[in-house]
């Protein structure tokens, strides 16, 4: 049967220890994977104050003047960080462009790690703005929260495929995650459905960790076509399956897809962050993902390598043969 809503699941034991409670939460989780592709969840334990105060850092990045965003423009990168402006993504190819702004950072390794000269793809510098005291401390604050809460939900994840609870670290434990600001101005009178704040699509890495401000935007299209809204619930992330885990897990985890459309008549921010696998993880079947009814559908490929094919494709300056002057 199509969902109708999006369950809200109880993630408190994953921070715990009681061994039934988390194998309850993974029957669930499996379910919610398996049937949608997108849950919500409470008792995260990340702390209301960070998610709050990252929100605030949002209006005074986005109200910098354009000049001074184009400054640290994704192409100026070598990780894909910085600031995109209105209309340079575009997530659904038969759209024209996306209604919304982004500030992105990656996982920056420390420079004596030799992942960051081995891969500057995946974990060189980030750019951050001049001139916005306590900005980068608080946006890195954020992102390490949320690096704490994507190896809790991989181990969730675990769980829930019957592995080894600990069956991801080695695979993800440096995950080359993005994470974004997004700001989406709000469409007032008729509505391009081909020009909404994001297109129609599915997420390309392993997972995303969603939080939403109090503005409404996202909808979640189920199996007969309808659009399922989700919107903000406070103490809340939005988790939603990417194709990466889809075609880790066979494509038992389903990588539904979402847009965004903001008419509220307010600015709304987000903030997203796409939680990967190691880049040099093999993405293929998972134990107990291939059975007689469900034979495996793709052949290996580098989880790296994946990711950066489905970033090529959306980002306009990656597709006009410049190459990142980082
Ligand atoms: O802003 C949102 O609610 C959704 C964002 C999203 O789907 C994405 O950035 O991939
Ligand atoms: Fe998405």
């Amino acid at each position: 049967m199509a969902f109708e809503a999006i369950p809200i699941i109880d993630f408190a034991p994953m921070l715990g220890e009681d061994v039934a409670a988390k194998r309850a939460l993974a029957a669930e989780l499996r379910a919610a994977c398996t049937e949608i592709g997108f849950f919500y969840i409470k008792n995260h334990g990340v702390a209301q104050a960070l998610i709050d105060q990252t929100f605030a850092e949002c209006p005074r990045f986005f109200g910098l003047p354009l000049d001074e965003k184009m400054r640290i423009h994704v192409r100026h990168s070598v990780n894909n960080s910085g600031y995109t402006p209105l209309l340079e993504e575009n997530t659904d190819p038969t759209a024209k462009g996306d209604l919304h702004e982004a500030f992105d950072i990656a996982h920056e390794r420390p420079e004596s790690d030799p992942d960051r000269a081995g891969q500057p793809k995946h974990f060189g510098p980030n750019q951050w703005p001049a001139g916005l005291p306590g900005f980068r401390a608080q946006v890195d604050a954020y992102y390490a929260a949320m690096h704490v809460l994507g190896q809790r939900l991989f181990a969730a994840f675990a769980l829930a495929l019957d592995l080894p609870e600990d069956y991801f670290t080695p695979l993800a434990n440096k995950p080359t995650a993005i994470m974004r600001l997004l700001s989406y101005p709000s469409q007032d009178g008729p509505v391009d459905p081909k020009q909404i704040g994001i297109g129609a699509h599915s997420d390309y890495e392993c997972f995303t960790i969603l939080c939403q401000e109090t503005v409404p935007a996202l909808q979640v299209r189920n199996t007969d076509g309808k659009w399922i809204d989700a919107p903000p619930i406070r103490g809340t992330f939005v988790i939603n399956i990417g194709d990466q885990m889809a075609r880790w897990t066979n494509d038992l985890f389903a990588s539904t897809l979402h847009r965004a459309m903001n008419t509220s008549g307010r600015a709304r921010y987000s903030i997203p962050c796409f939680v990967g696998s190691n880049f040099d993880t093999k993405i293929e079947a998972l134990p107990g993902t291939v059975t007689a009814d469900r034979p495996a559908k793709y052949p290996p490929v580098l989880a790296g390598d994946y990711v950066q094919g489905r970033l090529d494709a959306t980002y306009a300056y990656r597709q006009e043969g410049t190459e990142p002057v980082g």
